[in-house]
């Protein structure tokens, strides 16, 4: 049994979520509301090791009223420095790590627990039993994205696309590629216009 995935991410027009040069702001007012709702609504709240280290992000409720839900972090050396807000502010925080390295026996002193996994599959696996979650919120990056993508464990993918072109940069779904004939198709459940007036979202569904 796994918890039910929706990947969640503000794209520009070309489909980047941060330029060359790191640049991620994307969201408007109302979008960061629906970001933050949507973490309400969630059990879990999951991020590439990229985006901890360039972003330092809180992942807590601001923009919205509710539950934070834990934060997890997904790495493969597990260099993750301690001093990130992430691991000096409530709720709990759980990394799944391919690798046990110093910085993460020092995190699992501060209370972060700390997990070794072979898929992200297993590891959504791991979170449903040991953390009774259910429902999980993919806020990215890229390579985060599609390694859920490619293994086939994404329910839900909410896009809000917003009016600018990066030209280069992370692309949302940010890998080797899928042949295209082979690529996953999704059924569109919902699509609106933000009530900014500019942006688009959109609501894919497995
Ligand atoms: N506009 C938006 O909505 C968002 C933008 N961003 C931006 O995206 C950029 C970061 O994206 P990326 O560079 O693609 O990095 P990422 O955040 O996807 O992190 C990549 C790292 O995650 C770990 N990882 C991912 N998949 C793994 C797997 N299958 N097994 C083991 N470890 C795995 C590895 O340590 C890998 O190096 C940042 O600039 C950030 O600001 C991030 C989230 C949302
Ligand atoms: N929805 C959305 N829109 C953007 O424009 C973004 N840059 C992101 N980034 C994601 O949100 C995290 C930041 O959250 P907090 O502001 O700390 O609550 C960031 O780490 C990305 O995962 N998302």
């Amino acid at each position: 049994m796994r918890p039910y995935i929706i990947i969640s991410s503000t794209m520009t027009i070309d489909g980047k979520i941060a330029a060359k040069d790191s640049f991620s702001e994307l969201s408007c007012r109302y979008d960061k509301i629906r970001q933050h709702m949507l973490r309400a609504q969630v059990d879990a709240v999951m991020i590439g090791a990229r985006t901890a280290r360039v972003d330092n992000p809180r992942l807590t409720l601001k923009y919205y009223t509710g539950k934070n839900p834990i934060r997890v972090i997904v790495t493969n050396s597990g260099d993750l420095d301690p001093g990130l807000k992430i691991f000096n502010i409530p709720p709990s925080t759980v990394v799944y790590t391919r690798n046990l390295s110093d910085s993460l026996k020092e995190l699992t002193k501060k209370g972060v627990y700390v997990r070794t996994f072979s898929t992200l599959c297993d590891a959504m696996a791991d979170l449903y039993k040991t953390f009774s979650v259910r429902t999980v919120m993919v806020e990215g990056g890229g390579k985060l994205n599609w390694s859920l993508m490619k293994e086939g464990c994404v329910d839900e993918v909410r896009v809000t696309v917003s009016p600018r072109v990066f030209g280069s940069g992370t692309s949302i779904f940010d890998g080797d590629g899928f042949p295209g004939s082979m690529s996953p198709t999704l059924k569109l459940h919902s699509a609106y216009r933000c009530q900014c007036g500019e942006e688009i979202v959109l609501i894919y569904k497995k």
